[in-house]
């Protein structure tokens, strides 16, 4: 099977986009990790399949898989990527695109400036829906790991996110403590593992661990879990500049009930083909 791709890259988290409207795909886990093998096939931290709606009032649906073949429900510069494939592609005109996703309906949009902004949903913090293994919500939870205390906030943007707040975000320890932490028991369904450091009241740096995928240059989802931990701590004011080590996101949130906005850039970097 010959397939047809575009690489793509969100603030440096890149993307293999497949169109799965006009070319039948189906891809299993271990194809999906060969196509992500950045040595031996195209290289990507997670993969998108562009797919006609399952709901009326949709456009598309797509679906995304983390580079160890892993289906999630989120992915935040995915979504900006999806919406610059779809227009690119001529497969929409339209400038506010509705998708279908495994987390529920996105709404993007196309900024004249050439960014788009993302409806990432409201974040949950009930244990149950994270999931996390917690008795009951708390601002911020506490584990032991090897003897040292660890205490991070917890949410789902749609995927699982812990985040930890750190002093010097050179130095976190974003492998060593990211990678225990992604596949620690408390979290059934893995996690995604942020460190931020808070700059002021209205920008944060920002590293990532992702579920499935290791550290990343972005996470916009993880950019919208760390800005809305830090207002619910109450140390941010509500709309954020989220620094990653590959570009910055605005996130805006009114509060709880409320939807999460990202604002970002998604590019094109090239197409091609790949026999599987
Ligand atoms: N890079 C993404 C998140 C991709 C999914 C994540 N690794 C998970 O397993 O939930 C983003 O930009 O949000």
């Amino acid at each position: 099977m010959r397939i047809h791709f575009t690489k793509m890259q969100g603030l440096g988290n890149d993307f293999v986009v497949i169109d799965a409207i006009n070319q039948s795909v189906r891809l299993d886990a271990r194809q999906i990790r060969f196509i992500a093998d950045r040595h031996f096939g195209v290289g990507c931290d997670q993969l998108l399949l562009v797919e006609s709606p399952v709901s009326e009032n949709a456009d598309f649906k797509y679906r995304i898989f983390n580079a160890d073949g892993s289906e999630v429900a989120q992915c935040g510069n995915g979504a900006r990527c999806f919406a610059r494939f779809v227009l690119d592609q001529s497969l929409t005109s339209k400038r506010s695109i509705v998708v279908d996703t495994d987390a529920g309906q996105l709404v993007l949009n196309a900024n004249e400036d050439g960014d788009i902004t993302v409806n990432m949903g409201v974040p949950r913090f009930e244990p149950k829906q994270i999931p996390l293994l917690m008795p009951e919500e708390a601002l911020v939870y506490t584990v032991f790991l090897n003897g040292d205390q660890v205490t991070f906030s917890a949410l789902s943007m749609g995927n699982p996110h812990a985040i930890i707040c750190v002093e010097d975000i050179e130095t976190a320890p974003v492998s060593a403590l990211g990678k225990v932490l992604e596949s620690h028991p408390l979290f059934p369904e893995r996690v995604n593992v942020g460190f931020m450091k808070i700059m002021d009241r209205q920008s944060v740096k920002l590293r990532v661990y992702e579920r499935g995928a290791a550290e990343t240059l972005a996470c916009g989802s993880g950019a919208c879990a760390a800005a809305v931990a830090g207002i619910e701590r109450g140390a941010l004011e509500r709309v954020v500049s989220v620094q990653l080590p590959g570009g910055s996101l605005k996130i805006a949130w009114q509060g709880r009930g409320h939807s999460v906005y990202m604002t970002g850039p998604a590019v094109s970097v090239y197409e091609g083909q790949i026999e599987l």
